[in-house]
């Protein structure tokens, strides 16, 4: 097995400005986990989980206040954020927007967008985009530096589901084509599945993870993907009913699917 190119050992964050001791202070308790080359890691979990705050730890972005994180001396990262706020008023070619903060030549950009999908966009305004195009551009902007590993925090957000699935194939060809390792973190559990080698679900800690493969083999998971699948996604959702006492350890709760009404039982039991 290759060597990870970032790797977390009992990784605990503070909220920001939480002192010590605080039974509410951590935002991630104990969290080990590692990428590898050419793997695609699926992060899941609630809102207010800790999905952005685990990538920026990651990242280096935040200190560890417990735990380590590990990167590969001088790795590559091509990072979509979860927010980019862009300034509609201030007026921005794509091509302009390829070139911040690194200046790539119009070679550079021309392939990058070629490669996502939009070529030919350098002259448009990014306020004028469509979220898919405005997706794609983030993401060829993120393959300029010849990344080791993409970041992709909720990258799929805003779009309907045909172009969720049109991104995520794009990001498994990227994979197959480049090695590239992708971490992503995604609310759109079951599509997301389809292109993972491993899903982690996070509350607070790592609650279960697993291959796509275990839970593809629920007859629950096979029922929702037979139901149609934009049916599925827009009706399924990863529900956490329980607390945390963020101590660690075992996770013994069920993780429920919402779920059409004709499918019958529970969703995606996969504990
Ligand atoms: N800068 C900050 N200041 C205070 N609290 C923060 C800050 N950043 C994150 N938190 C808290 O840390 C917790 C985890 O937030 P985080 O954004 O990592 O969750 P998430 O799983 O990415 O959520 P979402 O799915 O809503 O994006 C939340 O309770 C949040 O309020």
């Amino acid at each position: 097995m290759s060597a990870p190119l970032i790797e977390a050992r009992g990784l605990t964050i503070l909220r920001p400005g939480a002192v010590r001791g605080d039974p509410d202070a951590a935002v991630l308790s104990d969290i080990t986990m590692a990428i590898r080359p050419a793997e695609i890691v699926t992060v899941v979990g609630p809102n207010g989980s800790g999905k952005s705050t685990l990538v920026r730890a990651l990242l280096g972005h935040l200190p560890a206040a417990g735990g380590e994180v590990l990167r590969q001396p001088g790795l590559r990262v091509g990072y979509v954020p979860q927010r980019l706020h862009m300034d509609a008023a201030i007026p921005m070619t794509v091509r302009r927007f390829l070139s911040l903060p690194v200046r790539v030549s119009d070679d550079q950009a021309r392939a990058a967008l070629g490669r996502t999908g939009v070529p030919g966009l350098e002259g448009r305004q990014i306020a004028q985009l469509s979220g898919g195009q405005f997706q794609r551009v983030l993401l060829a902007r993120a393959l300029l530096n010849d990344p080791q590993i993409l970041v992709l925090d909720e990258p799929t957000q805003g779009l309907d589901q045909p172009g969720i699935v049109a991104f995520y194939r794009l990001i498994e060809d990227l994979r197959r084509e480049t090695g590239v390792a992708v971490l992503l973190v995604s609310h759109d559990l079951l599509v997301v599945m389809a292109s993972s080698d491993r899903v982690l679900c996070l509350n607070g800690h790592i609650c279960c993870e697993g291959t796509p493969e275990h839970v593809s083999l629920a007859p629950e998971y096979r029922a929702l993907f037979g139901a149609g699948g934009e049916e599925a996604l827009a009706l399924y959702r990863h529900v956490h009913d329980h607390e945390h006492d963020h101590a660690g350890g075992a996770c013994d709760h069920h993780h429920s699917g919402h779920h059409h009404p004709d499918l019958g039982k529970e969703a995606s039991e996969h504990a």
